[in-house]
């Protein structure tokens, strides 16, 4: 049975309350990579809790422990358990979500303040960092709660929450939490999780929902070149001493082609080209050169053909240069030379790449292009974080049920992607718990999550409730027809 009508009418009704409410969410600005806004991270983490409880979700803040960013020993932000309903007779779905976002200023172009939500009349969309990415779905999920409560109607499963303010810097400390607690005898939070739902991505365009059963891992590199003790003027030493930054340009420029191809020797090739069969699969997915276009907000695609281009974010690996720490970047025309510099960068990997096996052939190659250089410097390569990739058996009763509740609130068959982010606890949920997991997303392809102008449609937002809800219902009316 699709979702109850009240459970659709209620959700419909209350659109603006929800808004309102996201909108409260979006106001904290749970930065979880920049130790100035830690504390703004644990808020959020105590503003989520309260929703939960306020809707008869037993909850728990567990403690992470502490750990070391930008040289500052700083205290992990808390995960939010939570558990409703007990019910034999019902499945149990675990609820994985993140309540941390990317940091966002307005000076990095966005038109509306990024920590306000800015509803757009015109465009009907909600602007604001973590609208999309995560704050939009979980609050989705709280909306879910809020409806079943107020109508007095029991929740169609038994639900698990796991929510965590740490996704955009690692989930540090994550995984070894859900190991231990999924050892326990007794009482563990995750006792008779039957599948897990995360609705952490989005649609591959604008128009077709999506169901995603693959996301690609990450390792993510900081070099650091240093060599003077101190900053030089290019006037007094220019030509005269090894310079950290002409260094690390030259060994960033040695890491990935402008056609995208990674140069580190082993790493490309340690993915199995696709074969006929499974360029089909890209090919029949609704999507055109056009919808990266409109997503990037420019005409820059590597390649003209669809398939190549999905392949690049869904099966191929990735290595994207990030920033460089150090080096000057104000206004004016400063004539400095930096004493140490910091570049960044990550590559997402696919099957069977893993933090694992690649992180030596990239520390070794660094290593080894550096001493090409015959500089005087000093380098260092550190692994910041990792997770490995992740694919799913799409034919399983989580994804039929979502499928139904697809067709049912959106009139149309969900596309069957693979995303090219990375939610490195996806795998720990699969692998820990033995069930198959899901994502099922609520935004578009155009959010702009991660980046500047982030924002979520409000037909997304109020349909995406709907979604998650009907999801819920269809899971339970496939465990009656079993
Ligand atoms: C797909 C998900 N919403 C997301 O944005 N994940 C991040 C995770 C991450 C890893 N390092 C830093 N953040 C991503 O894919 O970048
Ligand atoms: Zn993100
Ligand atoms: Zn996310």
């Amino acid at each position: 049975m699709a979702a109850p009508a009240d459970f659709l009418n209620f959700v419909d009704a209350n659109k603006d309350r929800f808004i309102e409410r996201l909108a409260r969410a979006v106001e904290i600005p749970s930065v979880s990579g920049d130790p100035a806004h830690r504390d703004d991270v644990f808020r959020m983490a105590s503003f989520l809790e309260s929703q939960l409880r306020q809707y008869g979700v037993e909850t728990k803040a567990v403690e992470l422990g502490s750990h070391i960013m930008e040289g500052q020993s700083l205290k992990l932000p808390p995960v939010i358990l939570g558990r409703i309903g007990n019910d034999k007779s019902k499945k149990t779905i675990l609820i994985y979500g993140h309540f941390d976002v990317q940091p966002a200023q307005l000076s990095d172009g966005w038109d509306f303040p990024p920590f306000q939500l800015t509803k757009d009349d015109k465009t009907d969309r909600l602007y604001g960092r973590g609208s999309s990415d995560d704050k939009g779905p979980i609050f989705g999920w709280i909306n879910v709660l809020d409806a079943h409560h107020s109508l007095n109607k029991p929740l169609p499963v038994n639900l698990r929450f796991c929510f965590e303010g740490m996704e955009e810097s690692g989930s540090e400390g994550l995984d070894e939490f859900i190991l231990d607690e999924v050892k326990k005898a007794k009482d563990s939070w995750f006792d008779g999780v039957d599948a897990v739902c995360i609705s952490d991505n989005y649609w591959l365009n604008t128009r077709t929902p999506a169901l995603t059963y693959g996301l690609r891992g990450i390792s993510y590199y900081k070099v650091t070149i240093s060599g003077p003790a101190r900053d030089l003027h290019s006037g007094v030493f220019g030509r005269m001493v090894h310079e950290p930054m002409t260094d690390l340009i030259a060994l960033m420029s040695k890491l990935v082609s402008p056609q995208g191809d990674i140069l580190i020797p082993g790493v490309d090739e340690m993915v199995p080209p696709a074969d006929y069969e499974e360029r089909q699969l890209y090919e029949k997915l609704d999507y055109a050169v056009e919808d990266v276009e409109i997503s990037a907000g420019a005409k820059i695609t590597i390649c003209e053909d669809k398939a190549s281009v999905l392949m690049g974010r869904m099966r191929s690996p990735s290595l994207s240069l990030h920033g460089i720490e150090g080096a000057f970047y104000g206004a004016g025309a400063k004539t400095v030379i930096p004493a140490k510099v910091t570049g960044k960068f990550s590559i997402r990997l696919v099957p069977p790449q893993t933090p694992e096996n690649v992180d030596p052939l990239v520390i070794k190659y660094l290593y080894e292009e550096f001493a090409k250089l015959k500089s005087k410097n000093n380098i260092n390569v550190d692994n910041m974080h990792g997770g490995k990739p992740w694919v799913e058996d799409y034919r399983h009763w989580s994804y039929e049920a979502a499928h139904r509740a697809t067709e049912a609130v959106y009139k149309q068959a969900p596309d069957y992607t693979r995303e090219g982010g990375s939610i490195p606890v996806t795998l720990t949920f699969a692998e820990a718990l033995g069930v198959n997991v899901l994502l099922l997303p609520m935004g578009r392809g155009d959010d702009g999550a991660h980046s500047t102008n982030e924002k979520l449609d409000v037909l997304n937002f109020i349909q995406g409730t709907k979604l998650l809800g009907s999801y819920l219902h269809e899971v339970n009316a496939g465990t009656k027809a079993r």
